[in-house]
């Protein structure tokens, strides 16, 4: 099948090369010049582990091609699927913007029957109103079937949960288009939810909202564990191991970030209220996750005292490893703090570049960690676990280690010397 991607992102591009995989010939096309450039000569314009290889290999064997023009790809595609942005407006909604604008573009150039996907995440609804935006641009009796198909991929792990999904979710009234989809994922193993375009918007919803509650339950609850001299991480096991609980997603640390968590959680609240229904629980886990980062920062100012003239090290940048995305990641907030706290901030990422004159980036921990009064793990990247910490002790001015994502080992870290603070840990 021929297939259109319009928005090529972490989700369009992804999408795009695991649907080379499966045998189709896919379009990506997006307004700006600069990715599409890039893409092209074979270069993401982000940071996904496997990814590029495999667009090597797609570009290499023509079965995936970039560009900037809808006429002719739309054209020349039978299915096409929106993956644009939809980042969070000042009272909580989603921005439909740029989805409106696919939609009328697809509407300006329909020449024949097509089957538009929602990749996007949308409110309820959204689907519906593709279809008025598509239908109002039209410039002939063409038809067209909407359908909504959410995509769970996470960042730093995006092919691998895009190649095998748990579920995959395929929203639409039509018939025919259901079974277009269903024949497009023929080559996927795992089950399909066929349902309405809403439940299919909402599913999206509930299952970002309920992973956010899981995180900020554990985190709250680490707080008080805290407190009572327990290891968070014994009490995730102990409950995680009951399949009902699952282990997945109960890593106590300085609250969950990025581009889908927060502003997905806020889209749904306000459905809610505009619906006069009262959500509660979610916007709880919102507060918990806001305070999350304020409660760790108090604990490190409690163990090191006047922070002003003192130098602070930020391990981690990006809000989860394996990614290059930075939005809404807790390390911003511990920053701040720091500055207006008149700290020396020093900051080390594997991947992430800034350009902020205020904080002094090093290429390594090592550098960074030099002279430093105290280092604050944010990201849980791997490399920070196998540092020489022995090494790095003696660098410091003041050996002290606040692990905001508990990935070192306490004991350890504490024969070396060190003055360890982890999440409850
Ligand atoms: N990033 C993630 O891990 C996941 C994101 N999502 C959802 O998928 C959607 C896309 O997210 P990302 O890929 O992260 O966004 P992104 O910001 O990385 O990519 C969106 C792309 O769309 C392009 N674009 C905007 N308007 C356009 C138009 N009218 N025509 C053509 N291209 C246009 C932009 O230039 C950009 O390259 C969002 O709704 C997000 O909530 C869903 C699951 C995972
Ligand atoms: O809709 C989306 O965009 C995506 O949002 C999340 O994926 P992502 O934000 O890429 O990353 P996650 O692995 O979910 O991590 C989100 C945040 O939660 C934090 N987290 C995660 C797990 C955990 O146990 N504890 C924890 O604090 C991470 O550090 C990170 O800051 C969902 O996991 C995906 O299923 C979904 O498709």
């Amino acid at each position: 099948m021929n297939i259109l991607i319009i928005g090529t992102g972490y989700v369009g591009t992804t999408t795009g090369l695991v649907f080379c995989e499966m045998g189709h010939k896919v379009t990506g096309l997006d307004l700006d010049h600069s990715k599409l450039e890039s893409l092209r000569a074979g270069k993401l314009h982000f940071y996904e582990p496997g990814l590029e290889d495999l667009l090597r290999k797609h570009l290499h064997g023509e079965n995936i091609t970039f560009t900037p023009e809808y006429e002719k790809a739309i054209k020349e595609n039978d299915v096409i699927f929106i993956c644009v942005g939809t980042p969070q407006l000042h009272d909580g909604n989603a921005d439909l913007s740029y989805v409106k604008n696919a939609a009328e573009s697809i509407g300006e150039n329909l020449d024949s029957y097509k089957v538009i996907v929602s990749k996007s995440t949308v409110p309820v609804g959204t689907s519906e109103m593709i279809q008025q935006w598509i239908k109002a641009k039209l410039k002939g009796e063409f038809t067209f079937d909407v359908v909504s198909n959410p995509e769970f991929l996470r960042e730093g792990s995006a092919l691998k949960d895009a190649l095998k999904p748990d579920r995959i979710v395929i929203g639409t009234s039509s018939q025919k288009a259901n079974g277009i989809m269903k024949n497009l994922y023929k080559n996927f193993i795992c089950e399909i939810v066929e349902t309405t375009p809403n439940t299919s918007e909402m599913i999206k919803y509930a299952a970002n909202s309920f992973l956010a509650l899981k995180i900020s339950y554990i985190n709250e609850l680490a707080r008080l564990c805290d407190v009572l001299d327990i290891k968070i991480k014994d009490i995730s096991r102990g409950i995680g191991l009951d399949h009902r609980i699952g282990l997945n997603f109960l890593n106590a640390g300085i609250g969950f970030g990025g581009s889908c968590f927060p502003k997905d959680v806020n889209a749904l609240i306000k459905t809610s209220k505009d619906k006069q229904v009262n959500l509660s629980i979610l916007e709880r886990a919102l507060e918990v996750n806001k305070t999350q980062t304020d409660f760790f920062y108090q604990q490190i100012r409690n163990s090191i005292g006047n922070l002003n003239g003192k130098t602070i090290v930020i391990a981690g940048l990006a809000f989860k490893s394996n990614t290059d995305d930075i939005r809404q990641s807790p390390s911003f907030a511990l920053i701040e703090n720091l500055l207006k706290d008149k700290a020396i901030v020093h900051v080390h990422d594997p991947v992430v570049k800034l350009e902020r004159p205020e904080l002094k980036q090093f290429n390594t921990v090592e550098e960074a960690a030099y002279q430093a009064d105290a280092l604050i793990i944010c990201t849980e990247w791997d490399v920070y676990q196998q540092l020489n910490w022995m090494k790095i002790k003696t660098l410091m001015r003041q050996p002290y280690i606040f692990d905001g994502r508990n990935i070192l080992d306490k004991e350890i870290i504490k024969n070396l010397g060190f003055y360890y603070k982890g999440v409850s840990q």
